[in-house]
């Protein structure tokens, strides 16, 4: 069986406290984007990984895929398999990638092997791999909310517009991206700013990550501005970065950011 994980991009992101496990309290929205891995589960007589594509980083062992598996034969009876992943969502790109293949593994080994799992058992087991993995399952749009593993669905097509991610040379990881940053409680949420006109996101939606990683990383900053210029209705750093989106009424020129970045077309 083949699935396809896409990734996703967040539009704001506001952190707004310290929490005593570690993590921090955020409330954001995430969006599907269509850019895809694809991941095939063939039984095996031993428990395998490969991939192809872009390089990932890590052993065997720490695959979010692998630890799903392991996560998953705790409480059910599972043949060994081999998990092959061809991997073509940037990494550490604040796409969540290594989340959504994560979850998609779930998915797959639920229907496969007739698992008999509810949504929200295959969310329950998502959210115990990363935060952002428990979006995944459902893959809709919502505002999430705690550690970004709650949600409430909203209403929010952007399918009549044309996103541009742009992904630079530079990888930030997520705990990195966290120990930049102040907390602080936003005047107004998100949850009701992303109800406005797309055209007031410009003014009113921000992304805390990007004050202290535009601080250490200016070609990011310089993405994003490079974006405006070329007539984005909004554009900003995904999740803890480093890539860069911009939405567009029709898809615009901006072939002068393939000669140092990769950019994607949804
Ligand atoms: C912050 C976001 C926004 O979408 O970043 P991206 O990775 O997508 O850019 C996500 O919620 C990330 O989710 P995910 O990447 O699954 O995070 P995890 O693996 O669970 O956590 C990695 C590290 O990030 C920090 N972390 C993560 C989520 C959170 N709400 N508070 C945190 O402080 C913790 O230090 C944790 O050890
Ligand atoms: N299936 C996977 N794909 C990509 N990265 C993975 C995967 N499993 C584990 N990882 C680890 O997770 C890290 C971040 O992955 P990724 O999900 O791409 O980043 P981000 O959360 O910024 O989108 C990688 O550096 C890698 O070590």
């Amino acid at each position: 069986m083949i699935l396809f994980p896409n990734a996703k991009i967040n539009i704001g992101l506001n952190i707004t406290e310290r929490r005593p496990d570690g993590y921090h309290n955020l409330e954001t929205i995430f969006y599907p984007l269509d850019i895809k891995d694809a991941l095939e589960v063939v039984q095996s007589d031993k428990l395998s990984f490969t991939s192809s594509g872009l390089d990932i980083p890590g052993r065997m062992e720490d695959n979010l895929c692998v630890k799903g598996y392991q996560m998953l034969k705790e409480d059910h009876d599972l043949p060994p398999v081999n998990i092959h992943l061809h991997k073509q969502i940037p990494i550490g790109a604040g796409l969540g990638g290594g989340s959504s293949d994560a979850a998609f593994f779930i998915r797959l080994m639920n229907d496969e092997f007739k698992l008999g799992l509810s949504v929200d058992e295959m969310t329950g087991y998502a959210r115990r791999l990363g935060a952002d993995c428990a979006f995944f399952i459902e893959n809709k749009p919502v505002f999430a909310f705690e550690r970004g593993d709650e949600f409430e669905a909203i209403k929010l097509d952007l399918s009549a517009y044309k996103i541009v991610l742009v992904m630079p040379p530079v990888h930030v990881s997520t705990g990195e991206a966290f120990r930049g940053i102040v907390p602080a409680q936003p005047k107004e949420s998100l949850f009701d700013l992303i109800k406005l006109p797309i055209t007031d996101w410009k003014k009113y939606i921000k992304n805390d990550f990007e004050t202290s990683i535009f601080k250490n990383h200016a070609e990011i900053r310089g993405i994003k501005a490079a974006l405006y210029e070329a007539g984005a209705i909004y554009s900003s750093m995904s999740g803890s970065g480093a890539s860069v989106f911009g939405i567009f009424e029709d898809t615009p020129d901006v072939k002068f950011l393939e000669e140092e970045n990769e950019v994607f077309y949804c």
